[in-house]
Parts: structure tokens; sequence; C-alpha cells
């Protein structure tokens, strides 16, 4: 049974926003998930507004030109704190490889394979994340019902297959930039993500 087991105000992302930090008891994979709830300046009614966005070290911290996480983080924590809301930040680098293992895929996507395709031929599934603890985290802030920001479907799937109604999925804006064009294509056309690119 996962349960709050710290929470801490904090302010966050580009404009020093409030927020208040929580750490997990029950946590099985042992990974140091955290939440980030935000009161927001004009909550909308209805269901809470979500984010469950998977650790990018690369494009979180260090701005990488590779992929677009960093600029949906910060969309997120801009949206969250107008809305309010929760944003889960979830130890999963690499769509749940691990930094390292990211690392040896992009050397393979600079030799032509697509990011799914790099991940198979490392031995890994195109996508290792499993949501399970990320629902038992909603659970225990007492939040089953969300707005899920996310143009994944498999999180959508996952969270209601978890037992979380997601009651609309809320896209986030294209972040393309040199670098990231056909890892963003790819994500679309194979990952199913909708996102509106051509
Ligand atoms: N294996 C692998 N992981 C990547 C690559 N590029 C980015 N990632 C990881 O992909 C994950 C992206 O997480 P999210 O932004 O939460 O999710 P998403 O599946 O892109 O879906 P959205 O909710 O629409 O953003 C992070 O863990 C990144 O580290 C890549 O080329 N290979
Ligand atoms: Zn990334």
């Amino acid at each position: 049974m996962i349960k709050v087991r710290q929470t801490v105000p904090l302010k966050v992302g580009r404009s020093q926003v409030e927020a208040e930090l929580s750490s997990f008891h029950g946590l099985e994979s042992g990974k140091e998930h955290v939440a980030m709830r935000f009161a927001g300046t004009t909550p909308a009614s209805g269901a809470p507004l979500v984010r469950m966005h998977s650790e990018c070290l690369t494009g979180d911290v260090f701005h990488s030109s590779r992929c677009d996480c960093g600029e949906q983080l910060n969309e997120a924590i801009e949206r969250l704190h107008l809305s309010g809301g929760v944003l889960l930040y979830l130890r999963q680098e690499g769509r749940g490889i691990g930094l390292y293992n990211k690392l040896d895929a992009y050397a393979l996507q600079d030799t032509g394979l697509n990011t799914y395709e790099a991940n198979v031929k490392l031995g890994f599934g195109e996508d290792q994340r499993d949501f399970a603890e990320a629902a038992g985290m909603l659970k225990a802030m007492g939040i089953e019902r969300i707005r899920l920001i996310t143009n994944n479907p498999r999180k959508v799937k996952q969270l209601t297959d978890y037992g979380i109604e997601v009651e609309a999925m809320v896209h986030t804006s294209v972040h393309m930039k040199p670098g990231n064009e056909s890892y963003l294509k790819t994500k679309k056309n194979h990952g199913n993500h909708q996102l509106a690119i051509d």
C-alpha cells in the first residue's frame, strides 16, 4: 500500500512558483518517485490536472536537443501553476531502461535506428515503463479522477487499467527543434502519440 511519507513546500520552475513536494512509502521498485502539488492561481473545476513525467536527465536538466522532455516539463509546471494539480516525477529514465542504456540507444540512433528500434536492439522492450506505482501515488493523495497532460495514449490506458479515471487527455504543445524532429515523428508514427505534426 503506497502512502505519502513527507511533504515539504518549495518553489520550482523558471518562475519559482510555489508547490508542495511529497515523497512516498511503499514504492516496491525502490525508486524515488515524487509528486509535486500546485495550488493554482485560477483552479479549474472538475478533475485535477495531472502530468506524469518520466525522468530524462539529458532533457530535463541539460536541455538536450535530442528530445522534447525538458520543454514538456516546463510547460507542465506553468500549466499546473495556473490551473492547480499534480506533477508526478517518475524516475524511469529512458522509458525505463536507465541513463546508461539510453546513451547506448542514442549511439545506435546515430547509426540509423529509430528510438524504438534502438531499445529492441539492446534487448529491451520498446517502452519498459509501468505506471502502477504512479496510480498508487495518485490514490495515496486521494486522487482517483484526473485530466492527464500527455500525448501518449499508453499512459491513459495504463492508468485506466490501474483504476484511475482519465476524464480527458490534455495535449502538450509540439516542441520541435533542430535535433528532435525525427524523434517526434517516430513517436507519432510508431508510438501513436497524438502530436500535431506532419
Ligand atoms: N530509450 C529511450 N528513451 C528516451 C529517448 N528519448 C527520450 N527518452 C525517454 O522517454 C521518456 C519520455 O517521458 P515522457 O515525456 O514522460 O513521456 P512520453 O512517452 O514522451 O509521452 P508524453 O506524456 O506525451 O510526453 C523519458 O524517460 C526519456 O528519458 C530515446 O531515444 N530512447
Ligand atoms: Zn528526453
